[in-house]
């Protein structure tokens, strides 16, 4: 007689791998090691100082989306290898977790989503912090009314250069740092968000307002978007900043770096 545990005996036969994505205390206690092999923990936080850890920077909620960093992540790490076959145990609707995902290593798992985070100029919690504040703007708004936003993160210097100031800058003699609570009140307060915000690599704030001049040669953007979207693109295809840029028309959160979109995401699933 076929059994449930024979289903899942088969979801997980002869893989090289298996992933436990933010486990529970007790869940990491009973997997921590699978066939004599240490367990792979991706979660925010290092909670059981796992052996093999990714540090994931948001908890995506696309499950695909955090999958796919976590192979990434672990890839960079050495922890698996293309070709590698894994076991992905991860929390679909939510903690704690509730599914096994079997997936293969592959070279198309390159979505370019850990390099966003890892290997951009900026440090990835100033990356994670821009995402915050524009998933918490995409969320709520300004008075609660929907608004866009331009992010350029990291290579402030040649970004400056490649951009002129629409208006005064409201951050010009201040230490305002994206990952300060304070950032999300004043930008609700500003009156508009035109032009773009610009972020040193520490996640300083270094100008408000500003309109960038890259050339916008050769950077697709999605069908319907306009200048903001282009500028956003064209300027990390011009300087090795990303943006991630809010839209106003159709409320999601994208990100771009070298020129081209690498994640998007929709602030109502945060
Ligand atoms: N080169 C630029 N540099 C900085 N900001 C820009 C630039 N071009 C446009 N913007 C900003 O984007 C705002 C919206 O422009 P537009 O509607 O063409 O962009 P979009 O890509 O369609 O964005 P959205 O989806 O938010 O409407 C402008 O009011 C301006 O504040
Ligand atoms: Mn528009």
């Amino acid at each position: 007689m076929t059994t449930s545990a024979d289903l899942l005996a088969d979801l997980v036969a002869d893989v090289d791998g298996v992933f436990l994505f933010s486990p529970t205390g007790s869940t990491y206690d009973d997997y921590r090691v699978i066939d004599d092999e240490p367990a792979v923990v991706v979660a925010p936080e290092n909670d059981h100082d796992a052996e093999r850890y990714v540090e994931l920077p948001l908890e995506f909620d696309n499950v695909r989306d955090r999958i796919r960093f976590g192979i990434e992540g672990a890839m960079d790490h050495g922890y698996c290898a293309e070709g590698d076959v894994i076991a992905c145990a991860v929390g679909v609707f939510g903690d704690p977790i509730d599914g096994v995902v079997r997936t293969p290593v592959t070279e198309s798992m390159h979505s370019g989503i850990f390099d966003l985070f890892a290997n951009s100029r900026a440090d990835p919690n100033v990356v994670r912090d821009v995402f915050d504040v524009a998933i918490e703007l995409g969320k709520k708004g300004q008075k609660g009314k929907p608004v866009g936003a331009l992010f350029v993160v990291g290579d402030a210097g040649k970004v400056m250069n490649k951009s002129r100031p629409l208006s005064y800058n409201p951050f010009e003699k201040s230490h305002v740092h994206v990952g300060d609570p304070i950032v999300n009140v004043m930008l609700k307060e500003f009156s508009r968000l035109d032009g773009a915000f610009v972020i040193s690599d520490s996640g300083k704030i270094v100008s408000a307002y500003r309109y960038l001049e890259p050339g916008a040669e050769g950077v697709d953007i999605p069908k319907g978007l306009g200048a903001r979207h282009m500028a956003g693109g064209a300027i990390t295809r011009d300087t090795n900043a990303i943006a991630i840029v809010l839209s106003e028309s159709d409320g999601l959160v994208r990100a771009f770096k070298g020129g081209s979109l690498v994640l998007e995401l929709d602030p109502e699933e945060y």
